[in-house]
């Protein structure tokens, strides 16, 4: 599904700003994986996010998905297969547009994919339907401009955005961070519930241990630059935030310094 293969990004190379972002990075994620990423500072985390959405261009390794090299592919035509959200809930939708037109918007992007879904009453209730499901009453604003929306909702619009067409790969990149503690519950639980009936295979970057440890069946563990631990399924579902922390400071020989750090 999504194979990342030696892959290494430094920045101001040969300089005394000279920083390591990723190192020989080898990741394989299998079709439906719901991978959660968690790391101290600058650990690679965001910079592996950019690479595999195309962002950025990793200095050397591969990157591919379902067996097709996709470094060629620029940002744009990589959000074919690849559904993103930020930790900026201004980020994944157009403001001065309604929640019909963003959905529009998402729904177009989708259509390459060989979706039809014909007239726009027709897509209406389908917009509806989906928004139902968000259970945030959503669907009684379908004509609301998005920029008045709470962080909250403009998260869970992002999130249908981004997985409407059912794309490839899900990348969520600290998606529920910006919102307050209820709110971010919220965008929480719709994430599973989405990433589960859509089975997507889904990567994850939290800050929040507890939630790294529930979610998902996987769980991966980075510092400078490194994936330092790769947590199964069968080892992640007993795990306590103490033992996460504890692994690794047993790994990297330090204590896991994050100022955004959630213990739960
Ligand atoms: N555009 C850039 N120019 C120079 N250095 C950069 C750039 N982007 C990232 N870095 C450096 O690369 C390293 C990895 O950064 P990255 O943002 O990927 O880490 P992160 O794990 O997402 O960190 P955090 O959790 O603190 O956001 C850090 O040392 C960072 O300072």
């Amino acid at each position: 599904m999504l194979e990342l293969t030696k892959v290494s990004k430094l920045f101001n190379p040969g300089t005394p700003d000279e920083k390591i972002a990723l190192m020989d990075i080898n990741l394989q994620l299998n079709p439906g994986d719901f991978v959660t990423v968690i790391g101290s500072n600058g650990a690679g985390k965001s910079t592996l996010m950019n690479i595999i959405s195309g962002v950025m261009k990793p200095d050397i390794g591969e990157v591919r998905i379902n067996s097709e090299t996709i470094h060629h592919h620029p940002e744009h035509t990589r959000s074919r297969w690849i559904g993103r959200v930020f930790q900026d809930p201004m980020a994944g939708t157009a403001p001065r547009m309604t929640i019909e037109e963003n959905l529009t918007m998402a729904f177009k992007r989708g259509q390459r994919r060989g979706l039809s879904w014909g007239a726009t009453a027709k897509r209406r209730v389908i917009f509806k339907e989906q928004l139902r499901r968000l259970g945030i009453g959503l669907e009684n604003r379908m004509s609301a401009k998005v920029g008045l929306l709470s962080g909250g909702e403009r998260q869970a619009l992002s999130l249908l955005m981004a997985t409407f067409t059912k794309p490839q790969i899900l990348l969520l990149d600290e998606h529920t961070a910006a919102l307050d503690p209820a709110r971010a519950e919220l965008i929480t639980k719709i994430t599973d519930e989405i990433v589960r009936e859509m089975k997507l295979t889904t990567l994850m970057v939290t800050h929040n241990m507890e939630q790294a440890i529930r979610l998902g069946n996987r769980l991966i563990m980075m510092d400078k630059g490194r994936i330092i631990l790769d947590i199964p399924q069968e080892r992640k579902a007993g795990l306590t935030v103490a033992q996460l922390l504890g692994e690794f400071e047993r790994i990297s020989g330090q204590q896991l310094s994050d100022d955004r750090i959630m213990l739960g």
